[in-house]
This record gives structure tokens, sequence and C-alpha cells, in this order.
């Protein structure tokens, strides 16, 4: 965890010149870039299925650490979804075996200090549109919160805690009984602040829609059948913006 950190911070505040090397096209997913309208850098990557990885965006002097890093991370990550599969009562390899393949991405994130904190967010509320996600955060600096009750909760930085995000997809798949959980990051006046985040998702052809055992008269079916490729389709190029991901496959409002 330690080593992920330390080459990650190397390479943000290494010269723009280097970094560009991996930029992301326009329109791409992957690579170097910004948040689009917040104040961060950040690194996104395809980690599994591995022939779905495009190299040519993962700088070098990290890819060592990001193949040990995301091999222990998946290993948590199926724990994870084995454990939720208990929990909505069904098999230990049901939840896994519907994702066709784990898939798994990767985002440093990096947030530099920041002169106006009280007027410039870090990343804008959402909630994230994979299954489960594994975050690692900053060991000084805080800045995530997380949305409860009408309110925001801080996440307190635990050096060598991993925090872990109910993501959309066990919203939809439990019926609403498992909230996709919203959150932000703010930004910090005098320190930098690295995290990383790992996203857990099914294959785009993997079909994603409410549990049957868990719709009853008093738990109306609340979300649509999809697959997960539509549904990445659907909120893919929307502006992150608090709950209204899952919106997208409430029953009458797709
Ligand atoms: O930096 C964080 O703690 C959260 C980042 C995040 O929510 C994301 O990359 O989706
Ligand atoms: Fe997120």
């Amino acid at each position: 965890m330690q080593r992920m950190k330390d080459a990650a911070a190397e390479f943000f505040e290494s010269p723009i010149e280097k970094k560009i090397k991996y930029a992301m096209p326009s329109g791409g997913l992957e690579g170097y870039g910004h948040a689009p309208v917040d104040w961060s850098d950040r690194v996104n990557l395809t980690i599994y299925p591995t022939r779905f990885r495009q190299l040519q965006f993962w700088p070098e002097e990290l890819k060592d650490i990001i193949e040990a890093y995301s091999s222990e991370i998946r290993r948590v990550g199926e724990q994870l979804i084995s454990s939720v599969s208990l929990l909505l009562g069904l098999e230990e390899d049901v939840l896994l075996g519907l994702h066709k393949e784990l898939c798994k991405g990767l985002r440093a994130n990096y947030y530099p200090p920041c002169n106006a904190p009280e007027n410039v967010i870090g990343l804008s509320s959402h909630c994230d549109i994979r299954t489960l996600i594994v975050g690692m955060q900053d060991d000084t600096a805080t800045g995530t919160q997380i949305r409860y009750k009408g309110g925001w909760i801080p996440i307190k930085t635990i050096p060598g805690a991993l925090l872990i995000n109910v993501g959309d997809v066990i919203e939809i798949w439990s019926n609403g009984r498992y909230k996709s959980v919203e959150h932000r990051v703010l930004t910090n006046k005098n320190k930098r602040r690295i995290t990383f985040v790992s996203f857990l998702y099914p294959r785009d052809d993997a079909e994603i829609g409410p549990f049957e055992h868990l719709i009853d008269d008093e738990n109306p079916k609340m979300y649509k059948e999809i697959t997960y490729g539509e549904y990445f389709g659907h909120v893919r190029d929307k502006k992150l913006a608090g709950k209204t991901h899952v919106r997208a496959t409430k029953i009458n409002e797709f």
C-alpha cells in the first residue's frame, strides 16, 4: 500500500511533459487527465480482465506496483462480493457468477492544495456506478465525505485501512435494500491529497435487475432489468450529480 502511495505521489508531482505522455484522449476513459469540472487530477485505468488493458496509458514507473496492488485488491473484492451474496440470501458464488467476469478499474486521484477550499470542490457529489468500490484514503489529509441523513460525514484518515463503498449495481440487485453511497470530496488549503479507488463491476453483457425473492407487496420492484453495458452507456456522459445515475433504471423514470 505504501509503495503505491509513494509511486503515485512521485508521478503526480512530476513535470507535465512526463504526465502528458499518458494523457486521456478527448472522449476517452483511460489515462491521465482532470476531473471534468473539479479540483483534481487523476489516472484512470482498466486492470481486469487483462485483455481490456490499454497499456499505453500505464505510467512506466507505476506498472509493477499497480499489478501487485490490483491483484491483492481483487482478492479482497471477491471476498466482499461473496459476502454480499450471502447477505442477500444467495449462495456465496452467485453474485460473482452474475458478473460473468469480475472487471476492475483503478483510479488514482490527486487533489492539489487549493487557495479557496470553501468555494472549490475536489470532486462533486456522486454515486459510483459499479458493484463495490475499494478505496485507499490519504494517511494525513481528509476530504472525502459521505451523505447521511441529509448531512455530510467526513471519512477519517486511518492509515492502512480500506474504505468500502456500495455501488449502484448492488442497489439495483438488492431492489434498494442496500443503497449506493453518495459521496463527494472537499479540497484542503495547505495539503495535497492522494486517494486510490478500485472499482469492481460486471462485464457489459451481465444482466442486472432486482432479485425476485427481494420483491414482495411491501417491497415492490424498484428497478428495471438492464445489461451492465446499457447502464454504463446511460450514465457515462452525464455530469456527476448526487443519486441521479441509479434513477436511470428506476421503474417509470427510464
Ligand atoms: O478520492 C476519494 O476519496 C473519492 C474519489 C471518488 O469518489 C471517485 O474517484 O469516484
Ligand atoms: Fe466515487
